[in-house]
């Protein structure tokens, strides 16, 4: 059993924290948001999701989690901190990660093991934090030992991708490796992958950089399938007959909080990044094209009103990080048109989200931005009646167009032109 200190009790650290309370060890959750130390002190989980509370339960009934504002003496440190991207210098901002392992020095003993699970640019472990939990006086690979253990559960089904996926696990030497993958079994039932720290850090930005370039070409095809007048969707799932070829979805962009950040951690420090750079660039200029396209569709209607369908940043969850959603209705204020939005999950968000019927009533045009599941079932019929014009782009191929047309709507959906 370990005493383990979790820095960060956000989407990742939470819920690693509770794993691991739940599967033999003493675990404290460490952050700085008073709001968040509260809620879990009153037993309840900050945020949603499938299983969470139940696990939260399970570890305050074995008396094996509590939660704090401050770090304390431990035999591990986990830290599980954001890691934005500063756009400015287009470079990872590690500023949290910083300020959680300076949080570390004071409490750091012979014999811990500090463990990165923060998504982080290649050589942090060997650099930054080397330098910042050397101020405790001790030596790393000699008294205390770091890895990287980079977290690449999928929101929505984070605690499942926890438990079964395959880990990676990257130590600044053998000892911190070797010691990580001994704590990480205590939960996990996929394989441990063993490898340097820089080489973990590099893994997972790869990964999530792989999936930002394939749905940026996804993209490019979708724009190309409009010039010729064929259907991108058909095309592409034909293509992934090949046993070879695997090309993901076209959408209006990409969002959360790291397919469209990551990439820049590995350019920061490259000589040539002009792939990734591009494929960022495409992803981002996708907004842009679904207005193109709605604003085709509306030609010679004054003022426009239209609807949006989803603005979490992807399908049946409510999370909005970095949503293309936002750019996109931005533009479209720029445009002059009036925006309302609907979206079943998101019950907050910068702009007001309406009911299903309030939001459609004089609107001109319905932009379908997220595949939520319950817009692959809608009909529009239960609801266009207040509606002026009988218009709608779809960015996700997800409604049914044969029901939207016998409702006598107006159908696009991108790459199929
Ligand atoms: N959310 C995901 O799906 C996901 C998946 C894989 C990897 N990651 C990576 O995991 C890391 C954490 O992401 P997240 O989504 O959990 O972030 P989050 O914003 O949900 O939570 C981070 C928490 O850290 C706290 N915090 C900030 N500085 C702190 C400090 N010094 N000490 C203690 N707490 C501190 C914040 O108050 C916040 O509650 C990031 O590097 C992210 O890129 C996230
Ligand atoms: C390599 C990988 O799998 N990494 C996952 C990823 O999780 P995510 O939720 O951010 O990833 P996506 O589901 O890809 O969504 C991102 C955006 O891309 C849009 N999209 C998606 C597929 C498509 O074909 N066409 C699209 O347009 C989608 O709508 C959304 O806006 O990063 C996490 C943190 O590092 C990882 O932990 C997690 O494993």
């Amino acid at each position: 059993m370990s005493k383990i200190c979790v820095l960060g009790q956000g989407y990742i650290g939470l819920p690693t924290a509770l794993l691991f309370a739940n599967n033999g060890h003493e675990v404290v959750g460490i952050d700085v948001n008073k709001r968040v130390v509260d809620t879990l002190k009153a037993g309840k989980m900050p945020f949603e999701e499938k299983g969470f509370q139940e696990l939260l339960d399970g570890a305050i009934a074995k008396n094996a989690f509590r939660a704090k504002s401050l770090a304390e003496e431990a035999n591990v440190y986990l830290v599980a901190v954001p890691t934005p991207f500063d756009s400015e210098m287009r470079m990872a901002d590690l500023k949290y990660v910083i300020s959680a392992c300076e949080m570390i020095v004071p409490h750091l003993r012979k014999g811990n093991l500090v463990i990165i699970e923060s998504t982080i640019p290649p050589q942090t472990c060997d650099k930054q934090v080397k330098q910042i939990l050397e101020k405790s006086t001790l030596k790393m690979c000699e008294d205390f030992y770091v890895s990287h253990c980079p977290e690449r559960a999928i929101p929505g089904n984070t605690l499942h991708e926890m438990v079964y996926n395959d880990r990676v696990i990257g130590g600044v030497d053998e000892k911190s490796t070797q010691l990580t993958a001994d704590l990480y079994s205590s939960f996990v039932k996929g394989n441990l992958h063993l490898t340097t720290s820089t080489t973990a850090e590099m893994i997972k930005l790869m990964e999530n950089t792989f999936r930002d370039v394939n749905i940026a070409l996804a993209n490019e095809f979708a724009q190309i399938a409009d010039d010729y007048g064929i259907d991108v969707w058909k095309a592409i799932e034909i293509a992934n007959k090949h046993p070879r070829v695997n090309i993901l979805k076209p959408g209006p962009g990409v969002g959360g909080h790291c397919i469209a950040i990551d990439p820049w951690f590995l350019t920061e420090n490259a000589n040539n990044s002009s792939l990734i750079m591009m494929s960022r660039q495409i992803n981002d200029s996708m907004p842009q094209y679904v207005l193109k396209m709605v604003k085709e569709m509306l030609a010679g209607i004054e003022d426009p009103t239209i609807t949006v369908f989803g603005v979490a940043y992807k399908g049946d969850i409510a999370d909005t990080r970095a949503t293309p959603a936002k750019k996109f209705i931005k533009l479209a204020e720029k445009e002059g048109y009036k925006v309302k939005i609907y979206d079943p999950f998101v019950k907050e968000w910068c702009y007001p989200i309406m009911g299903l019927e309030k939001a459609v009533e004089g609107s001109d045009c319905i932009v379908v931005l997220t595949d939520h599941s319950e817009f692959r079932e809608m009909d529009p019929r239960a609801f266009f009646e207040g509606m002026s014009n009988l218009n709608v782009f779809d960015t996700r191929d997800v409604i049914n167009i044969k029901v939207w047309n016998k409702a006598k709507f107006n159908v696009k959906t991108i790459g199929k032109n």
